[in-house]
Formats: C-alpha cells, sequence, structure tokens
C-alpha cells in the first residue's frame, strides 16, 4: 500500500514538474528570443509563432498521451508554467510591467509548489484542488481587483509605479512568506491538511519541532506576508491594506476553529504548546478555552 502510494506521489509530482519546467523553458526561450537574436533576424517572429506552435502542440499532446488525473495535472502546470515563462518576459519591459511580470511569476510559483509541495508530501490527499487554484470566489475577486487598481493607478498616477525598492521589499516579503509555508509543509507532512481536520485520524500527531517552535502556525504566517507581499510588488496601496485587513481577519477565524479541534485532538498537550508559542500573525491569540473574549 505505501509503496503504492509512493509511486503515485512521484509520479504526480513528476507530471506537474515536467510540464511546468517544459511550458516555462519553451515559452521563455521563444518569448525572449526577439532579444536573443536581434529584431533584424529573420527569425525575430519566432516570439510570436514560437508559442502559438508550442501552445498547438501542447494541446494536440495532452489530448492523445494522458487521461484523468494526469491529464488535470498537466493541463494546469503548463499553464502556470506559461504564466512563470509570460512574468519573466514582462520583466523585460517598463517598470511598471516589471512589477506586473514578478506578480504573476509569484502567483504561478505558488499555485504550482502547493501541488508539488502536496505530492511530496502528503499524496494521500492530493487532489486537483491541491493547487489551489480554485481556492475560493474571493480570492479570484481579491485578485481581479488587484489588477483594476494596478491598471487605473498606471494610468492616472504612473510616478507611483516607478519606487522599485517597493517593488523589489515585495519580492522578498513572497520568497519568506513561500519558503516558510513550504517548510511548514514539509516539516509537518502528513499532518498537515489544505482543509480544516475536524475528526482526528488515528496517524495524527501533533507537530512541535522545526518551524512550528518558532510559531504555532508558519504556513499561514507565510500566506499571510505572502498575500501582503503580492500588493508590496504592485505598489498598490490600497489593495495593500484591505489585503492586510482581510488576511488577518481571515486567519483569525480560521486559527480560532482549527485551534478549536486541535485542544480536542490533543488536550493537554496542545494547552502547553500554545503557552510557549505564538500564533505567528500580529495580534491573533487562538483559540484559548474559558477565555471571556
Ligand atoms: C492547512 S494546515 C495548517 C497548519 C498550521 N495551522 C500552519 O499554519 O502551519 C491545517 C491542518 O493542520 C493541522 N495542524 C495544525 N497545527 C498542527 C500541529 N501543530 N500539529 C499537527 N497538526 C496540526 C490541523 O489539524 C489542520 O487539519
Amino acid at each position: 500500500m505505501s509503496g503504492l502510494i509512493n509511486r503515485q506521489k512521484y509520479s504526480a509530482a513528476f507530471v506537474a514538474s515536467s510540464y511546468f519546467c517544459i511550458s516555462a523553458s519553451i515559452l521563455t526561450v521563444t518569448l525572449f528570443s526577439g532579444n536573443i537574436l536581434g529584431h533584424t533576424s529573420e527569425l525575430w517572429a519566432l516570439k510570436y509563432w514560437g508559442p502559438a506552435l508550442y501552445l498547438c502542440l501542447l494541446n494536440f499532446t495532452l489530448r492523445y498521451s494522458l487521461k484523468g488525473f494526469p491529464y488535470e495535472v498537466a493541463l494546469r502546470s503548463a499553464f502556470l508554467g506559461s504564466v512563470f515563462a509570460l512574468g519573466l518576459y514582462l520583466t523585460s519591459l517598463t517598470a511598471a510591467w516589471r512589477a506586473f511580470g514578478l506578480y504573476i511569476i509569484a502567483l504561478s510559483i505558488f499555485h504550482f509548489s502547493e501541488f508539488f509541495a502536496v505530492a511530496l508530501t502528503n499524496p494521500r490527499t492530493l487532489t486537483i484542488d491541491s493547487f489551489i487554484l480554485n481556492h475560493s470566489y474571493q480570492y479570484w475577486l481579491a485578485a481581479i481587483a488587484s489588477w483594476i487598481e494596478m491598471s487605473v493607478e498606471c494610468y492616472f498616477f504612473p510616478g507611483l509605479k516607478s519606487a522599485q525598492w517597493l517593488t523589489m521589499l515585495g519580492v522578498a516579503m513572497c520568497i519568506s512568506g513561500e519558503v516558510w509555508r513550504k517548510m511548514a509543509m514539509f516539516t509537518a507532512k502528513t499532518n498537515f491538511n489544505h482543509h480544516v481536520q475536524t475528526v482526528k485520524k488515528a496517524d495524527h500527531q501533533l507537530v512541535t519541532g522545526g518551524v512550528y517552535a518558532f510559531c504555532r502556525h508558519p504556513s499561514y504566517m507565510g500566506w499571510f506576508y505572502w498575500s501582503i507581499g503580492t500588493q508590496m510588488i504592485l505598489i498598490n496601496p490600497i489593495c495593500l491594506v484591505i489585503y492586510a485587513i482581510v488576511s488577518w481577519s481571515f486567519f483569525q477565524e480560521r486559527i480560532y476553529a482549527e485551534e478549536m479541534f486541535l485542544v480536542s485532538f490533543f488536550g493537554n498537550q496542545y494547552l502547553e504548546y500554545q503557552k510557549q508559542v505564538g500564533t505567528g500573525i500580529p495580534f491573533v491569540r487562538g483559540y484559548v478555552p474559558d477565555d471571556s473574549w
């Protein structure tokens, strides 16, 4: 049984990483071909027909070579790889496009690495939802709001988007948040689940080591700073404040509910852990039994 799970885990991770990397590489090379070959070269139009040809070939390959779950994985991974390549290409344009390019690179890495990390650490729970591309409609509404703010400000206040140090600060926040979250997933392994568990599984153990020794909710902490970082990259002052408030209240509610179950699963062991380690998100206390707040 464990051999079968191991095989599935490596095959899903292999399909996902292959399609992500192949799409990212081919599209990066074709999109940059004009820059590499020079616009006088006869091949410069590769930038236009290269991606189109690649997407046709990809469509053909996917349609006839894979079916079911591997097909769904390959499709999403190829899409995220293409977004990554497009992001790289945009970084070679103006400051505002560079910021948008870095932002979509952060998104594509985040969604791809969520699937990849679950495939390697907790394959029993791996589904197509592990890409969390369909997290919630509010998630995509928030993303669209940030694109609108970016476009409006680019048009009316183009100078605002030229503070590149803010974009770089956002990149640093996204990288740190992403790394911290993935460290949590690799530390908690099968105890980590994208869905808050309401019933204790026989093999669910309390994790208090590694990044969990620094804070009780490292993956939420990572995601919290990552989401604010995306708005810092875009230099979106309005969405930055809204994202901070909305993410904070989302995680405060989620942590409260999650800890109610964790206390019921692990009792005193979890209460002791709570006394020693903070949640990781500013001003979020979590669930404290018999607390009057
Ligand atoms: C999306 S994971 C988030 C884990 C943790 N809140 C974090 O931010 O790293 C949610 C699942 O992790 C489990 N979980 C949370 N903290 C845990 C811990 N310290 N040890 C074991 N399982 C934990 C919960 O039971 C829940 O099913």
